[in-house]
């Protein structure tokens, strides 16, 4: 017998008090070790139309409702008594008739009273005794039944689907099976969804792609242990069938996984990392990202999808780029890199243009071209810089001046060495050569999280970390988020990944309103350098909240004093303080922050000092720190003109080329900060106010004064 766990299961479980929780899981427990044992106390749910429902008692209150057939056992749903009963006698578990996916389905009338939505009486099923106006013909009127049937509508559905809009689909968020609901709302944008799979009859209704990120087989109780400690934690045991079909496939060479934020990119590469671990047992795999902060929350993360006791989890290294390269220096070459700072390499930039007495070029240029031309390509020679292909940077320099650059760069390069020191670039290189071409490499694969913030060394190095068969590459990004990096050729560097670029459509984080803001703030469709192609386009949220607060006040105490008034309301709201970020361009308007979370009447903490449990304190950071976190509201405060972008990274600018670049980053971290919303989100600054904030007011115009 196939014994499983519903979403809707862990979903019931989450909602209950702690020690309830316990309660109900021991129970779990004991179900899944022997559903036939005595000590359990089954009853029929008599008024259910599906004879298949039974409740178990847990204690005097509590009840799970679970679905009983010959060959399955399957826990649905746990709640109080009659709640529990009340649950089981709305719905159904069947196959359906044209995919062959089990569906839970729901009833239709009982879904028309306890919602706002509103259509015609469907023409049969359970529903037809529902006494409901008409509703005006909706987008979906023109449909088939044959094709809402092809995308895992439920036949009584039908007639309710035609007759409802956009904005109607949300209201069945949790009513209709998830992969009717996320088809419909691509239709409604204009998409074209890809159909589910159609099983054949006689395959497990169970099996089907979109029947399995809704019941999961648990084979024993440490699986069914595993899948009940993150209950809230949804992804870590139920997949989107396109997630899971990335996690599992067999690339022939480096693959890349790209999507909009909030798609569960960083959710993909946390899975695929643990099926590779689990392919093999000489398995050695390395899941990075490009920062510290951002691999602990990878760390934290892969630690709720494996059990510490997992041997997966003895496979697979959680770190970040430089981090790695830092230790296989060690290994390397004995010693401890000793990097070069900022101001050290500056100051050798500046020593060597005196001494050659070079006054042609400005420090901001000479600072630039290095970053951005000899140190992150590693030229060593006349050649190398005299043939590179300067990307993105447009100064024309001719012949003469770009030997005596050289000679300038080479003297800069002579006297790092001199100090004995290295870039960071230069250290992650040594080791990519120490690597490259050798037959035992540290890892079998990598999996790089936020991989458009990866550097061409960094890249260079991690292809070098691996064996060049398939399998070995697989990188999770977005290139709306970039913010750190400039953009660069990865086939130059050997990662080809045309071909296996794949794009995540269905964003969980972000609501409707929300996400279709954020997305004004870049173009439909990004374009890597070697023109694999990201579209934007089509994404769809699968869960409607209220529009963002877009507002310009005339002072930055009007600001703080709507910023408090926003933060009071939402957490009378019921939001935790905690669920509240709030972020700002950088530190110095962090005071802005601070005033706002003061003047709410609730406590905060800088996401520098947060600890792993900071509860009942408002979050409030920089916008280069909000990347990988999520809040229910957030607050970005202090768009303000010269702010947004900031007018210091402009004024630094020494070609036009690195002004486009400067207003694309700086977009993309505007668009970063909003998007760590999930519900609410409010946007603020100081007339004149950013020139980004006339995009996000495009879809409803407000200032105040
Ligand atoms: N299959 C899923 N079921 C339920 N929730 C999911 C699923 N996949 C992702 N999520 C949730 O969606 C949110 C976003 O996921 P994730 O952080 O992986 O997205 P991302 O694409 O990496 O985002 P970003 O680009 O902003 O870093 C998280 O809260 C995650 O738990």
């Amino acid at each position: 017998m196939e014994f499983r766990i519903a979403e809707t299961f862990t979903q019931s479980l989450a909602r209950l008090p702690a020690k309830e929780q316990k309660a109900a899981k021991t129970t779990a427990f004991d179900l899944q070790i022997d559903p036939s044992s005595p000590g359990l106390k089954f009853h029929r749910v008599e008024r259910s139309r599906d004879p298949h429902f039974w409740t178990v008692r847990v204690n005097d209150d509590l009840r799970i409702v679970v679905h009983k057939t010959d060959g399955n056992f399957l826990l649905c749903y746990v709640d109080r008594h009659d709640d529990a009963y009340g649950w089981a006698e709305k719905r159904r578990i069947e196959a359906h008739p044209t995919t062959g996916a089990a569906q839970f389905v729901e009833f239709v009338h009982h879904v028309v009273e306890e919602t706002a939505f509103g259509g015609a009486a469907p023409r049969s099923g359970y529903g037809a005794q529902a006494p409901l106006a008409p509703a005006a013909p909706g987008v979906f009127d023109q449909l088939t039944d044959e094709t809402l049937l092809r995308y895992g509508v439920p036949p009584d559905w039908l007639d309710w689907i035609r007759q409802t809009d956009e904005d109607g689909l949300f209201d069945l968020e949790g009513h209709l099976p998830q992969e009717a609901l996320e088809a419909l709302l691509e239709l409604a944008v204009g998409g074209k969804p890809a159909p589910p799979v159609v099983a054949p009859p006689s395959a497990d209704p169970f099996a089907h792609p979109d029947a399995q990120r809704r019941f999961r087989t648990v084979a024993n109780v440490d699986e069914l242990r595993q899948a009940l400690e993150s209950p809230w934690d949804k992804w870590t045991v139920f997949l989107h069938p396109s997630q899971r079909e990335l996690v599992e496939r067999r690339y022939g060479g480096p693959a890349r996984v790209t999507g909009s934020a909030g798609t569960g990119k960083t959710v993909v590469a946390l899975h695929r990392a643990v099926h590779l671990a689990r392919r093999s047992d000489d398995a050695r795999v390395l899941l990075a990202t490009f920062s510290k902060a951002l691999a602990q929350a990878l760390k934290v993360k892969l630690s709720h999808l494996l059990d510490s006791g997992d041997p997966a989890a003895g496979h697979i290294t959680v770190t970040y780029v430089d981090g790695v390269a830092h230790r296989l220096f060690e290994d390397a070459f004995g010693v401890t890199p000793n990097i070069a700072s900022v101001s050290q390499v500056e100051a050798a930039l500046t020593a060597a243009a005196k001494e050659r007495g070079e006054t042609r070029f400005s420090h901001r240029f000479l600072v630039n071209e290095w970053r951005h031309v000899v140190d992150a390509w590693q030229l060593r020679t006349w050649e190398a810089y005299r043939d590179v292909s300067r990307l993105g940077r447009r100064t024309r320099i001719g012949g003469n001046q770009r030997e005596a650059l050289w000679a300038l760069f080479e003297r800069a390069q002579a006297i790092l060495k001199a100090r004995n020191v290295v870039t960071w670039a230069e250290a992650v290189a040594r080791v990519a050569e120490h690597h490259r071409g050798r037959e035992k490499k540290p890892f079998t694969a990598a999996v790089i999280d936020e991989a458009q913030d990866i550097s061409i060394p960094q890249l260079r190095f991690l292809a070098a970390l691996v064996p060049d068969g398939p399998d070995a590459l697989f990188f999770a990004g977005d290139l709306g988020q970039r913010i750190f990096q400039q953009p660069f050729s990865w086939l130059s560097q050997g990662v080809d990944v045309r071909g296996r670029s794949s794009t995540l459509k269905v964003n969980y984080r972000t609501s409707h309103q929300i996400r279709r803001r954020a997305d004004l703030l870049l173009p439909a469709q990004v374009r890597d350098v070697d023109g694999v192609e990201d579209q934007r386009k089509g994404t769809i949220s699968v869960f409607d909240g209220p529009e963002p607060d877009v507002g310009l006040f005339d002072t930055a105490e009007d600001e703080t004093a709507y910023v408090a008034a926003w933060i009071a309301g939402i957490v009378a709201d019921g939001v935790a303080p905690e669920e509240v970020g709030i972020f700002v361009r950088t530190s110095d308007q962090i005071d802005r922050a601070k005033a706002a979370a003061k003047q709410s009447g609730h406590p905060w903490v800088t996401l520098q000092d947060r600890g792993d449990a900071e509860n009942g304190r408002i979050a409030i950071g920089t916008m280069h720190l909000a990347k990988g976190l999520e809040f229910k509201a957030v607050v970005v405060m202090a768009c303000d003109d010269e702010v947004m972008p900031l007018q210091e990274r402009i004024e630094s600018a020494s070609e036009e080329s690195e002004l486009d670049e400067i207003f694309e980053t700086e977009r993309h971290l505007l668009y970063v900060a909003c998007t760590r919303a999930r519900d609410r989100v409010c946007i603020t600054g100081v007339e004149p106010g950013s020139e980004f904030l006339a995009d996000l007011l495009e879809v409803s115009s407000r200032s105040r004064s």
